[in-house]
């Protein structure tokens, strides 16, 4: 007989007998817990042997079968998926329990197998644990990427890149619609990866599919794996469904693609180039040849786990965002025409948009805000990890627990929103004074405490710019005779979550009747 005959048999075998000795672990566990604990631990659900809350989980929105469940269970509950157990957190005051008065308990991120691996071994900030490293990456991300530094070049690559945006919004034919989502990725693609790489990667040939799947691919990957919550029998289960060859591809997809990147800037170092025109990862490489002031190195590694970072952090989130609020402005009429009449008011009779008049469009910021409260594009922000026991809200959270901050629940709690809390009512923040990742922790689009989205401050300038300049030139409809207001706004995904179809309108070029 064959070796690869009898290889399945013996898995399957050794599957089988580990599902046993893991129903017997459990068990063992069930019976010692139920023999009592010292622990207060918050509410929890009820759950199945083996697979915990997990059937709680499927075929909705994690985001909004949880929100349903902490209606039940409280602000503070705990589920269990397989072996694994989450504390999920729905209300301000919780949250503010978490990012805030206890940060430096709730600072960590939790393990797995697809952020180990495609953070090159945990040497990015998004996923690393807080340590040193991290910190390290996070202040040279801050300084040489998102910082004043790279202002001067940040401003000039996004005004040529929403200027091509309206060029080709212009050279649409009158009446055909265009697709939002492709054209908001375009534009925000070419803008980070000129600031961060120095050119635009879309022509470069690729070993494997497309850079939007790619990235894609990598999002849902991260989401993680059913060996992260039932280890052994879970590990199998990823061997025979597919799913570790899934991320054995992934990574060397996008591998490549970063080796690219940072090959090429290895060997062009540019020399004569003032420090503010430099882009992200020609600083980088620069910093890789000495020891900074604390003795720190960077290494080819971290380079690439630091572009990985800007990758899948940084492009994504903002067109999911620029598709929601388009979507949501179109479909109310009222809002569309108030914001608009703010846009040229403030910009008067000019070629162009200028930051300075955005500065003055309060209106705008609003619409923004009621965006990321009602669609939060990561709704379950990025899984923060305990790092030492400790009590919230009356209760034991153990070292080791993972802590689910829900977001969009946050976002949608009728107690701080009122009973229109569905409703896109941008001006429910005239009297509302909320600060993103602080204050009284309303709304937490971009979480907080110490990993925060160091983006929090820019990403809203890139959205704010993007629709102030749409806004201004055009007029926009949904196609086919359709109703604004019938709108599809159905969401996808589960680390970041878009709206499910594509976003077409029609452009009409703004009648200017001076
Ligand atoms: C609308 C745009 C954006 C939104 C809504 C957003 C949202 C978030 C959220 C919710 C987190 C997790 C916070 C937490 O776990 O408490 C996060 C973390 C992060 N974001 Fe953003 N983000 C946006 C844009 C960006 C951009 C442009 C970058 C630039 C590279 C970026 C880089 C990061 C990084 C590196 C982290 C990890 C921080 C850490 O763990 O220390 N984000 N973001």
């Amino acid at each position: 007989m064959e070796i690869s005959n009898i290889l399945p048999l013996m898995l399957l075998t050794n599957a089988l007998v580990l599902f046993m000795f893991i129903m017997f672990l459990y068990i063992r566990k069930l019976n010692s817990s139920s023999m009592g604990s010292a622990h207060k631990l918050p509410p929890n659900p009820p759950k199945y042997p083996i697979i915990g809350n997990l059937h709680q989980l499927l075929g909705n929105s994690r985001h909004q079968a949880l929100w349903q469940l902490s209606k039940e269970y409280g602000p503070i509950m705990q589920i269990h998926i397989g072996s694994k157990s989450f504390l999920v957190i729905s209300s301000p005051a919780m949250a503010k329990q978490i990012l805030q008065t206890q940060d430096h308990i709730f600072c960590s991120r939790p393990i797995s197998q697809a952020t180990k691996r495609l953070t090159y071994n945990y040497l990015d900030i998004a996923f690393s644990p807080h340590d040193n490293h991290w910190r390290e990456m996070r202040k040279l991300l801050v300084s040489e990427f998102l910082g004043p530094k790279r202002a001067k070049l940040s401003n000039h690559v996004l005004v040529t890149e929403i200027d091509n945006l309206v060029s080709s919004l212009s050279l649409n034919p009158s009446n055909v619609s265009v697709n939002l989502n492709n054209l908001f990725l375009a534009a925000i693609k070419g803008f980070v990866c000129k600031v961060a790489f120095g050119k635009n990667y879309r022509a470069q040939p690729l070993k494997g599919p497309s850079w939007e799947v790619m990235l894609d691919e990598t999002m849902e990957i991260l989401n993680g794996s059913i060996g992260d919550s039932f280890p052994w029998l879970g590990l199998f289960i990823d061997q025979f469904s597919g799913w570790n060859a899934k991320l054995n591809k992934c990574f060397s997809n996008l591998d490549a693609y970063i080796e690219t990147i940072v090959d090429e800037h290895h060997n062009h170092t540019i020399k004569e180039t003032s420090d503010d025109e430099k882009d992200f990862v020609h600083t980088l490489v620069e910093l890789s040849k000495t020891q900074n002031a604390s003795g720190y190195r960077l290494t080819k590694e971290d380079v690439k786990a630091l572009v990985m970072d800007v990758l899948t952090g940084g492009i994504d989130t903002t067109v999911v965002t620029l598709v929601w609020a388009m979507s949501e402005i179109v479909r109310n009429t009222r809002i569309m025409q108030k914001l608009q009449s703010e846009i040229r008011n403030c910009t008067g009779k000019k070629e162009k948009v200028h930051e300075l008049d955005i500065t003055k469009m309060a209106y705008l910021k609003m619409v923004i805000k009621e965006t990321l409260r009602l669609h939060p594009p990561a709704p379950l922000l990025i899984p923060h990890e305990c790092v030492s026991h400790t009590k919230v809200g009356g209760y034991d959270v153990l070292s080791g627990t993972t802590v689910i901050i829900n977001g969009w629940g946050i976002g949608r709690n009728p107690s701080t929103w009122g009973d229109n809390v569905n409703e896109f009512y941008p001006e429910r923040f005239e009297n509302l004074d909320v600060d993103f990742g602080g204050g009284n922790f309303e709304m937490v689009p971009f979480g907080g405490g110490r990993r925060s989205c160091p983006a929090m401050n820019t990403a809203p300038a890139t959205i704010e710019f993007t629709l102030a300049n749409i806004l201004y030139w055009f007029d926009w409809e949904v196609p086919g005779g359709m109703n604004n207001e019938d709108l599809n706004m159905q969401e996808e995904g589960s680390l970041v979550v878009r709206k499910k179809l594509p976003l077409y309108l029609v452009p009409m070029k703004h009648n200017w009747e001076y």
